[in-house]
């Protein structure tokens, strides 16, 4: 019954690049000037669409929350039209998570990634057929950091929540671990970095080939 639930972007996929371009793509409509980079502006891809228009219209100068909320669904569908573009799996995911499958290990996808996005994506790249169960941002009428999307997921799967644990690369990641009273395993191949240490997971990785045995060290 031991469970391992992945977090999608930052985490599985580095999906920074088509997550930015379609933020440029709406900058661009709404006659800014400003673009985010997809390198140095990637942490703040990884957090979602409404991070990206927030940052992209403070650096103008020309923040406006409802503005943000106008501009979310075309962001959204301007990603679905270009969503596995630049977007590529981390090194050793597939392997690590065959890995865990080969040890009777569930394994699913708990995303801030709207439910039907998310899909495509892991459909694209391939791998959707690895993961027993997904649930996305809009699956549930609350999204993480809350608890009950990470508690869904585990169930979907047919797993036990005190024998599950959260696979993330994020503070949103880590707090909804803590909530659902789970171990959290962070990456520290993002953008972050080794700065993630300061979330305080009970687990890190720099690479998939350590997730086997923090997996291992955290559900016995
Ligand atoms: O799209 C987001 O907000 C982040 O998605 P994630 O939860 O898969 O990292
Ligand atoms: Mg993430």
């Amino acid at each position: 019954m031991k469970t391992v639930i992945f977090d999608l972007d930052g985490t599985l996929a580095d999906t920074s690049a088509d997550l930015i371009a379609s933020a440029n793509w709406c900058f661009e409509r709404m006659g800014l000037a400003e673009r985010l980079d997809p390198v140095t502006d990637a942490a703040t891809a990884f957090r979602g669409a409404r991070a990206m228009l927030t940052l992209g219209m403070q650096r103008a100068g020309a923040f406006d929350a409802e503005r943000v909320e106008e501009w979310y669904p075309r962001l959204l569908t301007a990603y679905g039209d270009a969503i596995c573009e630049e977007t590529a799996l981390y090194p050793g995911a597939v392997e690590a998570i065959e890995a865990l499958r080969g040890q009777g290990i569930r394994v699913g996808i708990c995303t801030n990634k709207p439910e039907g996005l998310a899909e495509e994506l892991l459909r694209r790249l391939g791998v959707r057929d690895m993961f027993a169960a997904l649930v996305g941002a809009d699956t549930l009428p609350v999204r993480k950091p809350d608890a009950r999307p990470y508690v869904e997921t585990v169930a979907r799967v047919g797993g036990a929540l005190r024998q599950s644990l959260l696979v993330g690369d994020t503070d949103t990641d880590r707090k909804t671990a803590a909530a659902a009273g789970v171990p959290c395993i962070l990456v520290t191949f993002g953008p972050t970095g080794e700065a993630v240490r300061a979330l305080a997971p009970e687990g890190l990785i720099g690479h998939f080939d350590g997730l086997g045995p923090e997996v291992a060290r955290l559900l016995g």
